[in-house]
């Protein structure tokens, strides 16, 4: 498998206190959408940023396309599209300007800057604000901004972070098509809290927590490793009739345990049984009931119960991140009366 992105041994510790990035190995296969999940403060943005050579690591090392990261790598710097959280932006230049500076300091030559700049803003669709201020410029059109700066030197690789924070839905639709357009050409690392984000347009993920990678693997994999033991039916009808036939359902031999919430019953399958079988003998009452089938669904994403599951298996591992070393801030905030 040839890879994009390969860390042994990733680690960052800020300031000799906090470890960001634990010991952490990562493997990107050349050509995927890799997603980067994790709870606020796992350490993906302090990962990516070992990546680009943004920071430099305490331990262990990092590659891009077999090339060694770090704050001197302009080489490495070079194959990367970067898009951060909340891109700053240089408010006082306007579009045109701004893209055509980034443009010549990635010496990229004046024939070429200037159809790709025109076909760069057709394809974030900000053609019509061309010579429009970025300082005038919302959240959706500063990400898209920021995106076509990122793609300006054609990198093969793009590493975006929180692509789709704080857009409105066709904003957020908008991102995720152009990175699935994008990826057919190009490997693409995404760090995201967003899970259907990740649903919809990656095939490898990875899961953070406390600095250390406690998942890595495909889609598929993720999924398969947790299986899922209930299911919502959504029905239309009346209340009475909704609770007769939750009283039946609880009846269904593999129904482990069944709930009643509103217009919506959710069934748990004890484990012996075959999910197909159960789903079949309860939708049987269904049909014989007074009740119209709305929708049958998973409580949850399976992504998101997977990625749930994962964080809580760990937790329970017993494993915490800690400081090293406790400030005399701490020291005075927690005070002498409790030691
Ligand atoms: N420059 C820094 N100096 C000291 N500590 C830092 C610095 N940057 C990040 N940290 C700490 O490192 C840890 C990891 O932060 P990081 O920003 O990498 O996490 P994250 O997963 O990207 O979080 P979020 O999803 O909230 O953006 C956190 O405890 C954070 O407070």
């Amino acid at each position: 498998m040839d890879l994009a992105i390969h860390t042994e041994h990733l680690t960052k510790i800020y300031a000799q206190r906090v470890i960001a990035v634990n010991d952490m190995t990562l493997k990107v296969p050349v050509g995927s959408v890799y997603g980067l999940l994790g709870p606020n403060g796992a350490g993906k943005t302090t990962t990516l940023k070992l990546l680009l050579g943004l920071q430099q690591a305490s331990a262990g090392e990092a590659k891009v396309f077999g090339r060694r990261c770090g704050p001197r790598a302009t080489d490495v710097r070079a194959m990367i599209g970067y898009l951060p959280t909340h891109p700053v932006l240089p408010g006082h230049l306007c579009v045109v300007e701004y893209l055509d500076l980034l443009g010549k300091l990635c010496r990229l030559p004046s024939q070429l800057r200037k159809p790709r700049l025109t076909s760069l803003l057709r394809a974030v669709g900000l053609l019509g604000a061309t010579h429009q201020r970025i300082a005038t410029f919302s959240t959706g059109m500063r990400t898209r901004l920021g995106i076509a700066a990122s793609l300006l030197a054609d990198p093969p690789l793009l590493i975006w972070d929180e692509p789709t924070a704080g857009l409105d839905p066709s904003a957020r639709r908008f991102t995720l098509d152009l990175i699935r357009e994008l990826a057919k050409s190009r490997t693409v690392v995404v760090a995201t809290h967003i899970l259907s984000d990740i649903d919809q347009i990656c095939d490898h993920v990875g899961v953070m927590q406390e600095g250390r990678m406690i998942f890595s693997g495909s889609m598929r994999e993720m999924k398969q490793r947790l299986q899922r033991d209930d299911f919502c039916l959504e029905l239309d009808g009346e209340v009475d009739a909704i609770l007769q036939l939750q009283q039946q359902v609880a009846e269904v031999p593999g129904v482990a345990a069944c709930s009643h919430e509103m217009h919506s019953i959710v069934v748990e399958i004890s484990d012996r049984h075959s999910r197909a079988g159960v789903v079949a003998e309860v939708l049987k009452r269904v049909e014989s009931s007074d009740l119209s089938l709305l929708a049958l669904r998973s409580t949850q994403s399976d992504t998101e119960y997977a990625y749930l599951q994962l964080l809580q298996e760990d937790s329970e591992h017993g494993f915490r991140r800690f400081d090293l070393k406790a400030t005399s801030d701490e020291h005075a905030a927690i005070g002498d009366s409790v030691l």
